[in-house]
């Protein structure tokens, strides 16, 4: 059996700090750069499964299923002590055997399993292109340690992680459901499970919970994210180093899994208009971007809540007007231009870097582009990027590009993909 699955990426359009909290929503957007993981089953019944990722030098992990614990335990094999360890990879593969598993003995259908992770070229900084290449070849060898690739800013740890939770939970479905293998597929149902599942793991390894609006873009991919309550899974969430021991804890990861957290509205950017990224390679903070935004909102209640509320009216606007594909380029240039306003207006109040004069400069610029309907910095902002939504026009195309590659802003090869979490068929 072999079986693959893809995820998009991402970039929040608009909703950022505010869609940490759940009253609010932000604007998704799916991108074509993806996070590829393929599963296939092995001969061999050890209780080991294999996980690599080629792109990367030393990116190999083995693993050794511990049955008997409860929770199931996932233990990184390292004899010659040349893996570090992967948090994210471990801990998808500890909660998708505590869902499907209860511990005890190896399950009769158990056969070990190896996984292939790769990820789209976009997702991470490009070497110079050796002579005689017009382009990279797909999921380009980087040439160096995981942890030292620089990134783009996609989500390459929440595609990576969905699509791997999606490509093993398909696997072990085919395995553990008796009778006929039957085509791996996708229903609402399972889409749902692989979501919280993702939600959960991401957050274990992160060590912390974010609005989680990356693996709802990796699995429902262009929507409109609200967050789901934190609470729901705190008491699930597992330190890798440290053995948990709990009889229930597969139980309630399965009921906690098996509802619809929050909900979520999937949407289509309306096909006039096109959204370019520009990569500005200056990077940004988010985690201590978040803790400064947060801090100021609990000393300036007040302002902080009247900016919020301000902000979402321009989100939620833009996002009904997206949704219905019915907005004005004039209406949409407005909530856009709003939206910026505000996040330099908290940029200053809260003294972070979300919309930088570096950035604003630009950004000035792009709006008096004749068929610009929107610019800003997407996310947390900072110096890592900017987005434009503009008229799917050559000439406005051109303008744009001219603009950011005369301003050191890379546009990247990358655009917004309706699709999200996919079975990856014939890969
Ligand atoms: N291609 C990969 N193969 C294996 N593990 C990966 C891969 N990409 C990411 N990870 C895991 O996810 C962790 C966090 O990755 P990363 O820092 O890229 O996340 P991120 O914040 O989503 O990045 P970005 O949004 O900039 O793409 C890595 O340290 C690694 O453990
Ligand atoms: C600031 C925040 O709202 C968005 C961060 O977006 P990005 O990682 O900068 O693409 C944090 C979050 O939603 O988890």
């Amino acid at each position: 059996m072999n079986i693959t699955c893809s995820s998009p990426g991402k970039v929040l359009l608009a909703g950022g700090y505010i869609v940490l909290d759940p009253q609010y929503s932000g604007l998704v957007v799916g991108l074509d750069a993806k996070g590829f993981a393929t599963t296939t089953s092995l001969k061999s019944r050890q209780g080991l499964i294999y996980v690599r990722s080629p792109q990367f030098i030393d990116a190999e992990w083995s693993y050794k299923v511990d049955w008997s614990c409860s929770p199931i335990r996932v233990l990184q094999q390292d004899e010659d002590e040349k893996q570090s360890p992967n948090p994210f990879v471990q801990l998808a593969l500890f909660y998708v055997l505590n869902y499907f598993f209860n511990s005890g003995e190896q399950p009769e259908e158990w056969q070990d399993l190896s996984i292939i992770i790769q990820v789209d070229n976009s997702y991470y900084h490009q070497p110079k292109l050796p002579e005689g290449l017009d382009s990279y070849p797909k999921f380009n060898f980087l040439n160096c340690k995981l942890h030292e690739v620089k990134k783009t800013g996609l989500g390459s740890s929440a595609a990576m992680i969905t699509s791997f939770i999606s490509s093993l939970f398909l696997s072990l479905n085919q395995i553990c459901v008796k009778g006929p293998a039957s085509e791996p597929q996708l229903t609402s149902f399972s889409k749902t499970i692989i979501h919280n599942l993702s939600q959960i793991a991401h957050c274990a390894a992160q060590g912390k919970v974010g609005s989680g609006f990356d693996v709802g873009a990796a699995v429902w991919g262009s929507c409109i994210y609200r967050r789901f309550d934190p609470q729901l899974i705190q008491h699930l969430l597992v330190d890798p180093t440290h053995q948990l021991a709990s009889k229930s804890f597969s139980d309630d990861l399965r009921q906690v899994v098996s509802e619809q957290w929050s909900p979520i509205q999937p949407f289509t950017l309306p096909s006039q208009y096109r959204l370019l990224m520009g990569d500005v390679a200056g990077g940004s903070g988010t985690p201590g971007m978040v803790k400064k935004v947060q801090k100021w909102k609990t000393e300036a209640r007040e302002v902080s809540d009247k900016l919020f509320d301000d902000l979402y009216g321009h989100v939620s606007a833009l996002q009904e007007l997206f949704l219905s594909a019915t907005g004005s380029s004039v209406e949409l240039r407005y909530h856009f231009q709003c939206i910026r306003k505000l996040l330099q207006y908290l940029t200053a109040e809260a003294k972070v870097d979300i919309e930088p004069e570096a950035q604003s400069k630009v950004l000035d610029q792009l709006e008096t582009i004749e068929g610009v309907i929107g610019a800003g910095v997407p996310g947390a902002g900072g110096f890592d990027a900017q987005f434009c939504i503009l008229q799917n026009k050559k000439h406005v195309i051109e303008k744009v590009t001219d603009l950011w590659n005369s301003s050191n802003i890379v546009p990247m090869q990358v655009g917004p993909t309706d699709v999200g979490l996919s079975v990856v068929n014939n890969f």
